[in-house]
């Protein structure tokens, strides 16, 4: 077993490979080209935030079998990459977390009380204490966005500080604000309006990124003060600067930018902003913590063994769960689409498998849908290992019932989802040789591939729409490749799938929007 440790872990991380047998080079200075040059002769490697594992490593990483992630985020890692290649990737999702929220309350104190600017006066031996009053933090309001682990261990700090702390977190179930003690806001909007304090706990998404940003800065309150412990750009760093110059945001404390590890980011500049270099996980703790864990995790992957945090799944093999493949694709659409066209927390997951399916191993399928499911907006964070555990820890509950046989199908998959607002449902079916259908949604008959682009619109049913819609892909360079129509004549309803050959973009899915008769227009990604 060889292993190439390319960014600083602990020491008793170290310890565990060594004293596990394995053959470990440590070289944190490695450039880029050097790494390329070297990769080619390991089995495993561990990083953190820095290294890009992406398409142009994974060619010259030929024996390559683990990537270990000390840490949290694995955004710098190519998962598909990874798994197209039977790559194992680990990491260490709940080792740092409370250092995390720990450097969070660290920010937001030192840049409300501008602590690094009066020290820095101070060991200049400038005795100066004009312009550098602050805020108290009792009774004032902090919004926080994302209630996930490091959102949640944020609020219950800062409760004991006297805030009043609401949270904007679409995405999970009520209960999780009620066990924080957090106060619930439905739109970010309204969490912008009524915050003194914001700070965001998402993970990056094409969703979050730039999700505070111009708009957002126009409805805060004069003097908000913010904080981003989370992931660059969350908070768009132009928007920011120019915040901060009109004094819109009184204060910044910031610990992750756009671009490390070398930032040109005029924040760096501003004499109101509380900068670190990523060093929300940087304590004894979290490191020895994630170093130990990602350590025994490698080890434990290149023998073969379970990975508790095992982010992908490598390349199933077997010839039995050939057949489980394809429903583990189908399942992982199903789920994907929900987040996509709905923004209602989950309350309960109802899966039901009738006809050939029910006769497999449906505990994978049941992961892989709730892997789709909670993916757009958990990322990578979710995995095949602990859909099950996310699930759970959001508060949903998931069933499973089976039927041996299946009304007009061989074999189907049926997904409801429940919701405060209602439900949901989508199903699905393998044709032939692995041929994925999406057969129903909401009710709506179809027979439709799944395609990575695809545009899903519920419309009045009433002659004009759909050449409309026709016109607008036209107008925004969308080529459609198929397109099928379901109806539902007792609401006088319909519902477009359509595949498309590209993302149909937010332009085009306003005027879609706003086209007479169109209820309700989502692109969606698989
Ligand atoms: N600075 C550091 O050193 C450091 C250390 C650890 C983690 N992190 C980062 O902190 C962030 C949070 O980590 P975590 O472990 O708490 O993640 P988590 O997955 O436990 O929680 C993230 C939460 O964000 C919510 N969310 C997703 N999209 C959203 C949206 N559009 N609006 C509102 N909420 C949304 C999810 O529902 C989830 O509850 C991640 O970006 C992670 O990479 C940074
Ligand atoms: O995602 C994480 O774990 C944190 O952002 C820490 O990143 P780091 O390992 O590069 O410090």
């Amino acid at each position: 077993m060889k292993i190439l440790v390319a960014e600083t872990i602990s020491e008793k991380g170290i310890e565990v490979l060594i004293n596990a047998g394995a053959s470990v080079d440590v070289n944190t200075k490695l450039s880029r080209e050097q790494l390329l040059g070297i990769i080619g002769d390991y089995d495993a490697i561990i990083v953190r935030s820095v290294t890009k594992v992406n398409e142009e490593f994974y060619q010259k990483a030929t024996k390559l079998k683990v990537v270990g992630r000390a840490g949290n985020g694995v955004d710098n890692i190519d998962m598909e990459g990874a798994t197209k290649r039977g790559i194992i990737v680990v990491n260490t999702p709940e080792s740092n977390v409370v250092s995390a929220a720990e450097h969070t309350i660290g920010l937001l104190l030192a840049s409300c009380r501008n602590i690094p600017q009066a020290h820095a006066r101070l060991q200049e031996r400038v005795w100066d204490r004009s312009n550098l009053k602050g805020v108290e933090l009792l009774n004032k309001t902090v919004g926080i966005v994302g209630l996930g682990r490091i959102g949640s261990l944020v609020a219950t700090r800062l409760k004991a500080f006297g805030m009043n702390v609401i949270a904007y977190d679409p995405y999970i179930s009520d209960a999780r604000f009620k066990k924080f003690g957090v106060e619930k806001r439905e739109k970010l909007e309204d969490l912008i309006k009524e915050s003194d304090f914001i700070t965001v706990h998402t993970p990056k998404t094409e969703e979050t990124m730039g999700m505070i940003g111009k708009d957002q800065f126009k409805i805060a309150k004069k003097g908000v003060r913010v904080v981003n412990c989370a992931r660059g750009g969350i908070i768009d760093e132009q928007a920011l600067v120019e915040a901060l110059k009109e004094k819109i945001v009184a204060s910044a404390g910031i610990d992750v930018l756009v671009d490390e590890p070398n930032p040109t980011s005029p924040l760096l500049d501003l004499s109101n902003v509380v900068v670190t270099p990523h060093l929300g996980a940087d304590t004894v703790e979290a490191q020895d913590n994630v170093g130990v864990t990602v350590a025994q995790e490698v080890i434990s992957a290149l023998k073969g063994e379970m990975v508790p945090n095992a982010v992908n799944l490598p390349t199933i093999q077997s010839r039995d769960l050939e057949v489980l493949k394809s429903y583990l694709q189908l399942g992982e659409i199903l789920g994907k689409i929900y987040y996509q066209l709905e923004k209602e927390a989950v309350e309960k997951v109802e899966i039901m498998y009738s006809g050939e399916v029910a006769g497999l191993e449906t505990s994978m399928i049941t992961l892989a849908i709730l892997k789709g499911l909670f993916e757009p907006v958990l990322k990578e964070r979710v995995n095949y290992v602990n859909a099950s555990l996310t699930a759970q820890s959001r508060g949903v509950i998931v069933t499973e019932s089976k039927e041996a046989v299946a009304d007009n199908y061989l074999t189907l998959i049926k997904v409801k989802i429940v919701s405060p607002k209602g439900n949901f449902t989508i199903s699905g079916t393998v044709f032939g040789k692995g041929e994925l259908r999406i057969v129903e949604l909401n009710g709506y008959e179809f027979d439709v591939t799944p395609t990575p682009y695809m545009l899903m619109v519920e419309n009045i049913d009433k002659p004009g729409v759909v050449g409309q819609i026709g016109t607008l892909l036209g107008v925004g360079k969308v080529n459609i490749a198929t397109m099928q129509l379901g109806r539902n004549f007792a609401d006088n309803r319909a519902m477009m799938v359509l595949t498309v050959d590209s993302e149909v973009s937010k332009e085009t899915l306003q005027f879609i929007g706003s086209v007479e008769g169109v209820v309700k227009a989502r692109s969606v990604k698989i």
